[in-house]
């Protein structure tokens, strides 16, 4: 791990290495104090030194052979398009402060005038001292070469406080608050470290030549045009207070979503009025062993108590990465969209021994929220497993509340012993505690809000049963992060595959998809509203 301080007039004037002299000193000065740092006895001029400029181009030309399918032994076209074939190249360091690290991490912090002489005497203005410790601190723990950079963040509130992007990741982690524990609990080194587990893929985006003064830097160049690239957009990450990474997806139309890392667990979702559709328990508690009380957990590899592990699994409790190849699933570049993976950690391993990739698409779209879970068998025999997105819905008053779309159908009832009853109301509407599992639902459930005048449409497949929770007053009681009140604003009506497990054969992979959308309240579950067609739609 690397440590420079440059000067930009923005990440993007930073990428096009635009320096004034006196920054440009500042920035060997700031190297020469961060040497002393990192303990090396490197002299300066080797540490600039472009030093994997080979492997660079070794990962780009097979990176381009699997996805073209090229013979390695050819040059790529394109290497003198790109400058690859440029005399200097392999010889010296070339033109902008980019060097060939395998990653660059960004930190967009102020001006060079606030910047301290040095990284470690910044008392008043800890941002930079505070990154710079936390990674160095891990750096033998960070496998791929990574250069820390420190240049100027100036758009406006954007950078009020300091930005961290990570490159070829393409992550834009927005540091809102600088406070000792962000760094202690590791979220930025978690992100970093999770970034490690992307490929190169997205530097060939981007190569474009780039003369600047008569020499060619296509390092400089690719990071330039990628970021400039509209379809490419970075994923706005955001720190919360208890040092969980939370990912930020907002669309055109104003609506927004928010999706922690922790749990791979979306935790809210807001219309474009600003409006919270999700619920979140005014109890709920935010640590790392725990599942969130709100929102959409996911339950895997076990729905319930139905098997040997944990209530509703262990995956609502581990912390997911970004996942930066979601095949067969095209990758998605933009900032309504995200991939989560969860791969098994050894304490997985040795309470359900199977190895498994769980993944999670969320995409915000105008009006409604779409979540893809998938699974994948990377075992040589079989596995089976249970599952459900258990999604915690904010209702106006659960006692004006109905669900339509369950009405005949057989449930178990997890408050009498899991006995299978068939359901004879005409609609669901509350009055009581819940617990069941309606068996083979139909693919669209509507669940009517009277007060808000609001419907959620929840459409699901792959999942064919649908679970009902409502815990009620008593009930709420004993739940110690539920507020003794919540349960009036609150509905969990699940998609799920609970009476028959998924099975899998090795490498095969199951794949589900659930979208909530919201309409008026004049809606009922594909019927008309006699009302609304007698005085007519408005
Ligand atoms: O508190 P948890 O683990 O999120 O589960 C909430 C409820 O989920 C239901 O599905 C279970 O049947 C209940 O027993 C449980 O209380």
């Amino acid at each position: 791990m690397r440590i420079a301080h440059l000067s930009s007039s923005s990440y993007r004037s930073f990428i096009s290495v635009r320096r004034t002299t006196t920054n440009y000193q500042y920035h060997y000065q700031y190297v020469s104090s961060s040497i002393s740092n990192l303990s090396t006895s490197k002299p300066l001029q080797q540490l600039r030194l472009p030093l994997s400029l080979s492997s660079l181009r070794l990962q780009r030309r097979v990176v381009s052979t699997s996805m073209a399918s090229d013979d390695v032994t050819t040059l790529p076209a394109d290497d003198d398009k790109y400058g690859f074939t440029r005399s200097e190249m392999y010889q010296t360091n070339l033109a902008g402060t980019v060097d060939a690290y395998d990653r660059h991490v960004f930190l967009c912090h102020k001006n060079p005038e606030d910047w301290a002489s040095r990284v470690e005497d910044s008392a008043s203005d800890p941002l930079p001292k505070l990154l710079f410790s936390a990674l160095k601190a891990r750096k033998n723990d960070i496998a791929l070469k990574t250069k820390l950079t420190i240049c100027e963040g100036r758009d406006g509130t954007e950078f009020s406080d300091g930005d961290v992007l990570i490159f070829p990741e393409m992550v834009k982690y927005r540091v809102w608050k600088c406070s000792g524990s962000f760094f202690e609990s590791n979220s930025i080194f978690a992100l970093i470290v999770h970034a490690c587990m992307l490929s190169f893929r997205i530097l060939l985006l981007g190569f474009s030549l780039e003369k600047r003064k008569g020499k060619v830097n296509p390092i400089v160049s690719s990071i330039k045009e990628t970021f400039r690239l509209k379809t490419i957009m970075p994923l706005n990450i955001v720190n919360e207070a208890e040092g969980f990474p939370r990912i930020i997806l907002t669309e055109p139309s104003g609506s927004s979503a928010e999706v922690l890392l922790h749990g791979g667990q979306v935790v809210s979702w807001k219309n474009d009025r600003r409006e919270e559709l999700l619920f979140m328990s005014s109890k709920a508690i935010r640590k790392t062993s725990k599942a969130i009380r709100g929102g959409i957990p996911v339950c895997f590899p076990q729905f319930g108590t139905m098997g040997s592990l944990e209530q509703h699994g262990f995956a609502r409790n581990r912390l997911w990465s970004l996942d930066n190849d979601p095949s067969p699933l095209a990758a998605v570049n933009t900032q309504s969209s995200v991939d989560l993976i969860l791969r098994p950690s050894e304490e997985d391993s040795k309470t359900w021994p199977r190895r498994f990739e769980l993944r999670l698409r969320v995409t915000l779209g105008s009006g409604k929220l779409t979540l893809i879970p998938r699974v994948r068998n990377l075992d040589n025999k079989p596995f089976s497993f249970t599952f459900a997105l258990r999604n915690y819905l904010s209702v106006s008053d659960i006692s004006e509340v109905r669900i339509e779309g369950l009405e005949t159908l057989d449930y178990f009832d997890n408050l009498i012993r899991k006995e299978r009853f068939t359901e004879q109301a005409d609609a669901i509407t509350f009055d009581g505690e819940i617990d069941r599992v309606y068996l083979s639902s139909p693919t669209k459930i509507a669940i009517i809000d009277h007060e808000k005048k609001r419907t959620f449409v929840l459409r699901k497949v792959g999942m064919p049963d649908a679970a009902v929770w409502n815990p009620w007053d008593k009930r709420a009681k004993a739940i110690s992060d539920l507020g003794d009140e919540d349960y009036k604003t609150m509905l969990c009506v699940d998609s799920a595959a609970v009476e028959n497990s998924i099975v899998l054969k090795p490498f095969e992979e199951w794949k589900g998809h659930q979208e909530i959308s919201t309409v008026s309240s004049s809606y009922c579950s594909g019927q008309l509203d006699p009302s609304k067609v007698l005085r007519g739609f408005r």
